[in-house]
């Protein structure tokens, strides 16, 4: 059996003031890091501690992932980053409040771009102020695939790739390994491990910064349902993660 952890960076600065984040590099606040720091003593507490860590290649999850490897003493363990396990690129909707843009294009489209499975968001204009297409961190990325806009589709797409090559060979390794990314590139993970349909994991939202608790066969598929370490938490933090943009 193989354990594998997700989650999901901390409070951001731009989850606190209510805007489109996806590949714009904003980082914890104070109340994410305070989470981030929670996720690991929930890791110490249950006793899950990771042997190797999978972050993004943002700050908000490679600060949550050491904050809470800080917290639970992992802080020394082997670290991968990838641009695959990235938030969903927001496309033309990067930077902009959720609130304002529910009241001007309505709740249908609002909740199409959000969580839709299949309908990107307009793409961003090359060149405007959050585009991060020339930033050096992509350079290896090559232009055709590297995005302006994605669907969570597109996430799952090139999301697998990684799963498959960099994180399978760690679990089958038997290291505990944790995942700490975003909402939607988690939310696209948990559709492909709980073979959710595409209608089903629009109501899928993802907590910040509480660990998810998955045991995997050899396989690769889960023993049993996921669990959150704190399932309260969770639950509270579903709920405001699933009204954001509501008044
Ligand atoms: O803005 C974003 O990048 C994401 C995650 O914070 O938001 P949403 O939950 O609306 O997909």
């Amino acid at each position: 059996m193989s354990t594998l952890i997700l989650l999901r960076h901390g409070e951001s600065q731009w989850n606190a003031k209510n805007l489109f984040t996806g590949w714009v590099d904003v980082d914890v606040n104070e109340k994410g890091a305070a989470e981030a720091k929670r996720g690991g003593e929930l890791l110490a507490e249950s006793g899950l501690l990771p042997d190797v860590v999978h972050t993004s290649v943002l700050r908000r999850a490679i600060n949550t992932a050491q904050i809470a490897l800080g917290a639970c003493d992992r802080h020394w363990i082997e670290t991968k980053r990838s641009w695959r396990l990235n938030e969903r690129h927001y496309g033309a909707l990067q930077g902009k409040d959720k609130a304002a843009t529910l009241a001007e294009f309505g709740e249908e489209q609002f909740m199409i771009w959000r969580r839709s499975y299949d309908t990107p968001p307009p793409p961003i204009d090359a060149g405007s102020e959050f585009d991060n297409f020339s930033d050096p961190r992509y350079a290896g990325v090559p232009s055709e695939i590297r995005p302006r806009t994605e669907c969570l589709k597109d996430v799952l797409e090139r999301a697998l790739p990684y799963w498959y090559d960099q994180i399978v060979p760690d679990l089958r390794a038997s290291k505990v390994t944790l995942i700490a990314a975003h909402g939607n590139s988690l939310r696209a993970i948990v559709k492909h491990l709980d073979q959710m349909s595409d209608d089903a994991v629009v109501g899928l939202n993802i907590p910040t910064g509480i660990p998810l608790h998955y045991d995997l066969d050899e396989d690769m598929k889960p023993t049993g349902p996921a669990a959150y370490l704190d399932p309260e938490a969770a639950a509270a933090s579903i709920e405001a993660v699933k009204n954001q943009g509501k008044k």
